[in-house]
């Protein structure tokens, strides 16, 4: 079982409160020059991976606390829990055990006194060989043609981390288009299928519930999109695979359970990428790359579990947040990869945590009174530069910042990488220094600037800095290092809802909206007025009726 503990009780978070007035007025400039060991102090390398965490508003001390904090909120026994495959999804009464889809330790992981890790590995197996035979063109369409396309259908967890690695591992493409659809808007469906050939396409059914309205909506239509191009009903256990925990579902839609590829609740949607729900990683990279990501992933775990926490990537990770979330006010937290592979980073992260540790309601069943998980955001470097970093420099609300960088590009044109990591290398340090009102004034003299003028624009063009962020600089993105790094993220979510006290693993907050939509549906199948909801619900579903 997880403990249960308050963490705004503990001494560590007296002692935090207390060491935060000491830290809060403190310029990271003078951390830097009174340190010169920060660098060293402040830093952990993993394999090819370095974090650099020290232009962050911390000392020894406040690391020493908040290391305290985690351990006075029985972290360790919590890890133990969930690697130990107890049921620490308490309201779904569930293992939570993402880290058994990628235990290439090949050491047992039991649930309810069962190993998991032979269903686990034959799951593999059906992956691994299914995607061989499309991928050699082996497997063939129902006109005896090779599959040249592949289009995965699903929301949620069952798209996001899909999208996001095959994006990030494109280097290492196979011969095959990945495709993704999730919206429920007919638009997606329509102009991804609008360059396609029924006879070469292969569907994926990506669901671990296989009732999600907007994947059954897009998976009938696909159907019907196939049979309408000349592919008969018999043909369909060629063109279309389901990714599901749900069989029964699976066969009343129509697939032979021979094309299923099964994975297990103990394995929450938005942790599913390395479940049978991976499988369009597979065939968009390949196995071999996909055992590299599931290994990679599983170093992490091992670092997570074994590593004291002062040298714990995602315990630090964790406890950075919970400082400036719980201390300084920060109420988001901006993820922000200099590598344009790394495009969809952030958005599979904003599900990640914000799904995971949007709760207000502790594991007692009381609504908490402390802030939980932050709104995560961001967008590539340098892109975000033109954008939105005028906020993160100069506006009034702290945003913590992930930087990520990778030293070597798949793609060495000219000058480009050094050009990317002068920006990634600048924006920390400036965010960190900011500009003094000196700096800008020598600059105006420099320039010969009037004195009136000097004195009109120097505030506007002083940065206060002080403004934190991590940095992780990976040697290159492949699968490996790539899998490590959504590990350590996934850790870090664990071990803030672990000190948080809440249940990072249900999603109660999305059904409502499900439900009414429910609701509205059959009222918005005939013309007649509504009046059932409230003035603005019923001025809109009427104003609608008028315009359809
Ligand atoms: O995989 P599915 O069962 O279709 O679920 C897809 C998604 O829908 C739900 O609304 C949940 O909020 C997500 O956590 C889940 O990933």
């Amino acid at each position: 079982m997880l403990p249960n503990v308050d963490f705004t009780n503990t001494d560590a978070y007296n002692y935090l409160s207390n060491h935060y007035i000491n830290i809060a007025p403190k310029h990271l400039r003078d951390l830097f020059a009174y340190d010169p060991h920060r660098f060293e102090k402040f830093s952990i390398l993993f394999e090819d991976i370095l974090l650099d965490y020290s232009k962050n508003r911390i000392d020894e001390q406040t690391i020493a606390l908040l290391i305290q904090l985690a351990r006075e909120c029985q972290l360790d026994q919590a890890i133990a829990a969930m690697f130990n495959g107890e049921p620490i999804n308490q309201t779904e009464g569930r293992a939570v055990l993402h880290t058994a889809l990628r235990n290439v330790s090949g050491t047992p992981v039991l649930v309810d006194g069962k190993d998991v890790m032979p269903e686990v590995n034959a799951v593999l197996e059906h992956m691994k060989t299914f995607s061989e035979a499309v991928i050699s063109g082996a497997w063939k369409g129902y006109n005896g043609k090779e599959i040249t396309d592949v289009v995965n259908i699903g929301i949620g967890g069952s798209d996001l981390g899909p999208v996001m690695v095959t994006e990030a591992l494109k280097p290492y493409k196979t011969r095959l288009n990945v495709h993704f659809v999730s919206n429920v808007d007919g638009t997606h469906l329509v102009e991804t299928l609008r360059e396609l050939k029924a006879d070469t396409t292969l569907f994926l059914i990506a669901s671990k519930t296989f009732t999600t309205q907007e994947t059954m909506a897009n998976a009938h239509s696909a159907r019907d999109w196939f049979l309408e191009q000349g592919g008969r009903e018999a043909d369909i256990a060629k063109h279309f695979v389901a990714l599901s925990t749900n069989t029964k579902a699976v066969e009343a839609f129509g697939i032979d359970t021979q094309n299923m590829f099964a994975f297990w609740d103990w394995v929450g949607g938005r942790y599913s990428l390395w479940s049978a729900i991976g499988l369009s990683i597979v065939l968009s990279i390949g196995f071999d790359h996909f055992s590299e990501l599931l290994a990679g992933a599983h170093a992490a775990d091992k670092h997570f579990k074994d590593t004291p926490f002062e040298e714990n990537i995602p315990v630090i990770m964790a406890v950075l947040g919970i400082w400036y979330n719980n201390f300084f006010d920060a109420e988001s937290h901006a993820i922000l990869p200099y590598d344009q592979y790394l495009h969809r980073f952030a958005a599979y992260f904003q599900q990640g945590d914000m799904e995971s540790n949007g709760k207000y309601v502790d594991r007692n069943g009381h609504p908490v009174e402390y802030q939980t998980g932050p709104i995560i955001w961001g967008e590539p470097g340098t892109n975000g530069q033109h954008a939105f970093y005028q906020l993160i420099h100069q506006g009034t609300k702290m945003i913590p910042c992930d930087f990520i960088a990778p030293a070597q590009t798949h793609n060495p044109i000219g000058e480009h990488h050094t050009l990317l990591l002068s920006n990634f290398f600048a924006q920390t340090e400036a965010l960190m220094n900011g500009k003094s009102e000196d700096e800008v004034e020598m600059e105006f003299i420099k320039a010969g600037q009037d004195t009136e003028q000097i004195a009109f624009l120097t505030p506007f063009k002083v940065f206060e800095g002080n403004r934190p962020s991590n940095s992780f600089l990976l040697k290159k993105i492949t699968p490996r290092s790539l899998g490590t790094l959504i590990a350590f993220y996934e850790h870090k979510i664990f071990t803030q809802g672990i000190i948080w006290n809440i249940f990072s693993f249900d999603q109660w907050g999305v059904e409502l909206g499900k439900q009414l939509a429910g609701k509205i549906l059959p009222e918005l199948k005939n013309d007649q007025e509504i009046q059932t909801h409230d003035s603005s619900t019923n001025g809109l579903i009427n104003q609608y009726k008028v315009w359809r």
